[in-house]
Parts: C-alpha cells; sequence; structure tokens
C-alpha cells in the first residue's frame, strides 16, 4: 500500500538513513509504502541505542528492520560491544546472521533498551502483541528492560485495546485447549468474546505451534473489554493460559511513523 507523506519532517533524517531520502530530496516528494513507515520508525528507534548495551531483540515486521540496522551498525563500528536477547527463534537466527552477540535472561537478567512493534497501540501506550505468535519470550524480555521502545505505522493505533476488531492472542497449553478456550471467551461474553483457535492457514486446520510447543487461543472482541488490569488478572487465573498479549504499561516510548511524520510519545 502506498501511502503519501505530505509532511515528514520530523523524520527526515530516519529516512535517509533508512536510503529511501536522496539528500536533495524531502519526505513531501516521495511516496512511502507501509512497510518504509515500519523501516522509519525502527530506525529512528536505533537511534536510542548505545554501545555496552544489552538490548531486547523484537520479533515481527517491523523489529526486523530494528536489528538489521544494529547488525548494520555493528559492522559499520559505529556500535560496539552490544549484547541481544532475542524474543523469539527467528530473531535468533536473524541477529546470528548479521552476526549481534546474542545471550538470555539467565546470564543478562537487566536489559538496558528493548526495540520492537506492536499490533495495536491505546492511547495510554498501552498495546496488544503476538499476532506474529513471540508474546511469551517478549513479554519475558521487555518485562526486564529498563527503556522499552514500541515503533509501529499510524495503522496500530487504536482507541482502546481489541478496537482494531483483530486478534488479542492468548498462548495456552495443548492440553484441553477446547476447555480453556471456552473458559476464556466466557470470561468476556459482556464484550460480545469470540475465542479461536490459531491455525496455519496454508495448512487447514493444523494448529500453530509458537516457539514454546504452546498453542495460541485469538480473542476478537465486539466492544471493549474495560479495566485491562482487572481483565489481565482474570486471564492469567485460568489454569491452563501460558500468557496473554497485552503488554499493560510496559512501554515508555512509542515511535509512530504515519501519513504526518514520525510521533514519538514518551510515558
Ligand atoms: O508476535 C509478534 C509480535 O508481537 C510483533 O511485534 C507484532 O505482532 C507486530 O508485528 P509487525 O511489526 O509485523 O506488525
Amino acid at each position: 500500500m502506498a501511502i503519501p507523506c505530505p509532511n515528514f519532517i520530523a523524520s527526515e533524517k530516519a529516512a535517509m538513513e533508512a536510503g529511501l531520502l536522496l539528500p536533495s530530496s524531502s519526505l513531501s516528494q516521495v511516496i512511502l509504502t507501509q512497510d518504509d513507515l515500519k523501516k522509519i520508525a525502527a530506525y529512528k528507534a536505533v537511534e536510542y541505542v548505545e554501545s555496552g548495551m544489552v538490548l531486547g531483540l523484537g520479533t515481527g515486521s517491523t523489529a526486523k528492520h530494528a536489528v538489521d540496522r544494529i547488525g548494520e551498525l555493528l559492522r559499520q563500528g559505529k556500535l560496539k560491544d552490544i549484547v541481544g536477547i532475542p524474543t523469539s527463534t527467528k530473531t535468533h537466527e536473524q541477529a546470528l546472521s548479521l552476526g549481534i552477540p546474542l545471550s538470555d535472561l539467565d546470564s543478562h537478567p537487566v536489559v538496558d533498551l528493548a526495540i520492537d512493534g506492536a499490533d495495536e497501540v491505546d492511547p495510554y501506550l498501552n498495546l496488544v502483541k503476538g499476532r506474529g505468535g513471540s508474546l511469551l519470550r517478549e513479554k519475558m524480555v521487555e518485562g526486564a528492560c529498563k527503556k522499552f521502545v514500541v515503533i509501529v505505522d499510524e495503522s496500530k493505533l487504536v482507541n482502546y485495546i481489541g478496537g482494531s476488531g483483530l486478534a488479542m492472542p492468548v498462548e495456552v497449553i495443548q492440553f484441553c485447549w477446547k476447555f480453556t478456550a471456552s473458559r476464556l471467551q466466557k470470561l468476556f461474553e459482556e464484550s460480545g468474546c469470540v475465542a479461536k483457535l490459531r491455525t496455519l492457514g496454508e495448512k487447514g486446520d493444523e494448529p500453530y505451534v509458537t516457539d514454546n510447543g504452546n498453542f495460541i487461543i485469538d480473542l476478537y472482541f465486539k466492544q471493549s473489554i474495560g479495566d485491562l488490569k482487572a481483565a489481565s488478572d482474570s486471564i492469567l487465573q485460568i489454569a491452563g493460559v501460558v500468557e496473554h498479549g497485552m503488554f499493560i504499561d510496559m512501554a515508555t516510548t512509542v515511535i509512530v511513523a504515519g501519513e504526518l511524520g514520525l510521533t514519538v510519545k514518551d510515558k
């Protein structure tokens, strides 16, 4: 999808570094795709990275650009002594291929900065994450970081969590997943919740399995679920639930790339 950017002033430096803009042109003269916007947000976020940091490396099409950029700056010698903590096997493989030194939370329990995408961002910077299936490791790594920078294009902004009408993922153990799914649906029946097992689209009904060997139950809401903390507590009380994709009060900064430029929202 091509998105015109008539007034993309704040992001020109990030766009130029991302190779999307020639020094002689301005963003008002170029048409950027949604992926370009993700890349610009990612490059802006990497400006927060300093040599010597322990970094949480996010997962997804937006975070991928940030990981690529970190690899590039390491190769160029502009960053040094970085330790990356990947949030999925996919990001682990990407970071390895880029030569980013990797570790885990056992060895590095405190993470200086994490950069990751999101599926939804509400006005209070609460998030939905995990439509790519990586919510559990993301929540562990991003919950351990001092600063959590979220990068999105403006299509991810919602008025309330669940407001996109798309999935709020819950990771559950495989044992009796239908039972767990029906308990989850019942919990939010007043919000018109529908709970569905995530499957591998192209392979029919075969369930999607997370990096941790679990299933994902996607919850779809017809209206706001109200108090997010109460909703979170109720979900986590259900035996069989491992974690959910609401990241409440975790983001410290959200960088939004959109038609009018880059917006940096700090908590
Ligand atoms: O499980 C996936 C992660 O939570 C992603 O950060 C999220 O789904 C956003 O992904 P994308 O940047 O591809 O939209």
